[in-house]
Parts: C-alpha cells; structure tokens; sequence
C-alpha cells in the first residue's frame, strides 16, 4: 500500500524557487497496479524518489504498509527501502561489471540469508524468461533483457511495493508488452504497482491511472 499526503516539493535553480510537486494526494491499495502518465519534466521522477525514501518532501506524508516514512529515522528509512520497497529507475542502473546474477542479487550483498537469496534470484531470473543469461554481463545484453534483469533486481527482498519510472522507455514494442506484462503480473500475486510512464498505450496495462502536470496530479483514466 502506498498512501501520500499533501506532497510538496521546492527546489531552487538561479537562486529562484519553485515547486516541483504540488499538494500530490494518492492512495494506491495492496495489490493495485497504477500508471502514472504525465510529459518529461512533469514530477513523476520526484514523486518515484519520494516514495522510495531517497529524496525528502518539502511538506506532506508519506505511508508505505501504513507506516509513516516520512517520520522515520535515516536508519529506519534505510531499512524499509530495503525490505519493502523495489525501485526500477529509469534507464539502466545495472553494474557493467557484475554479472546478471550477481546485479540481481546485489540488494542481498549483506543479508545473512544471501545463499537462500540466489536461489530466489534464479527464480526470478526463470519467471523473466532470462534464466539462462545469468553468466552473462549487462553491456552485452538488449534493452528488454536489461530492463528484465532491474525488474528482477527489484524483486529480491520481496517487497510490498514495486516501482518503475518509465521502464518501457528506449525498449521496442514487443519488450515494452513483455515489461508490462510482468509488472501486471507481479500486481496480480499481491504487489503493489507503481508504474510511470509517457507512453499513453501503455496504460492500459493498469488497474487506473492518474496524470501529473506540471507538479500537480490529476485523475486520468
Ligand atoms: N535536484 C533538483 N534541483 C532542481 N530542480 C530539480 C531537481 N530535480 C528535479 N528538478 C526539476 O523538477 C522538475 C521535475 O523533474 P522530474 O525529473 O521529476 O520530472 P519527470 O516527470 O520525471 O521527467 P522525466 O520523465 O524527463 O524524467 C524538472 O523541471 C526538473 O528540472
């Protein structure tokens, strides 16, 4: 469950301010799959960084599983985006010189349980259709097997919660249907989904979708 409340947030640039989001209300239920559409530059990155605990609001709350984020600790904060939020950012954050195995399983570099964690990874590997690329390094991987890998990355701790910024962007038509597919899926075994995208076909993949314009966010569909 992700619920926000009231979200703001100013950055300044040339010594001017001004808000990047604005008043961003949203509650999306355990399980629900929801787009995010809105143009480049709208606020769809700061909203993703805010849920995920990386970036800190100017006002407002944020509840991930009912729990207030937005009024934990550093160590707090660090720990449930660890446990129970999976990022899938934008482009590719995959390390060049690990192998898919190992970048999938980088969350659980130091979790006592990282053996039982590999297992899990191969797992996850499987149900992306990518199980026999684990050997291999990412630079010599396409785009929708790279994308494939950060959503299984996503995936290890088994989170709640699962985002991802604009994960159809650079990737082909079949790939972008394969990435949504999967992230229909995942919502339907009981993740939460949180999905952003420009790409208005896209959303029909969702349960509902909302739009940010300019910092504000709005109901679409
Ligand atoms: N750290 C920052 N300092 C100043 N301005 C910022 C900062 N981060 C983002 N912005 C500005 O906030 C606005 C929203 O950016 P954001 O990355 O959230 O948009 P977006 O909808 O995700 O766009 P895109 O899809 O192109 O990434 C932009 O005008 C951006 O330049």
């Amino acid at each position: 469950m992700i619920k926000t409340k009231g979200l703001t947030k100013k950055f300044s640039r040339n010594e001017k301010e001004f808000y990047t989001l604005k008043d961003v209300s949203l509650h999306v239920g355990k399980g629900e799959f929801v787009g995010i559409a809105g143009h480049s530059g709208s606020g769809k990155t700061t909203f993703f960084n805010m849920i995920a605990g990386l970036t800190k609001p100017t006002s407002g709350k944020i509840y991930i599983n009912d729990k207030e984020i937005t009024a934990m600790s550093e160590n707090e904060l660090a720990e449930c985006r660890n446990k129970e939020v999976g990022y899938i950012l934008q482009g590719s954050s995959l390390l060049n010189n690990f192998t898919v195995l190992d970048n999938v399983c980088m969350p659980a570099y130091l979790a006592s349980s990282y053996e039982k964690k590999r297992e899990h990874a191969r797992k996850l590997l499987k149900e992306m259709g990518i199980e026999h690329l684990e050997n291999e390094f990412p630079e010599f991987l396409s785009g929708g097997e790279r994308k494939r890998v950060s959503i299984a990355r996503a995936m290890l701790n088994e989170p709640l919660v699962i985002l991802a910024d604009e994960p159809t962007s650079n990737l082909d038509m079949e790939n972008s249907k394969k990435v949504m597919e999967l992230l229909k899926q995942i919502s339907e075994q009981g993740t939460t989904v949180l999905v952003s995208t420009h790409e208005l076909e896209w959303l029909k993949y969702t349960d509902y979708a909302m739009e940010m314009e300019d910092g504000v966010l709005k109901h679409y569909r």
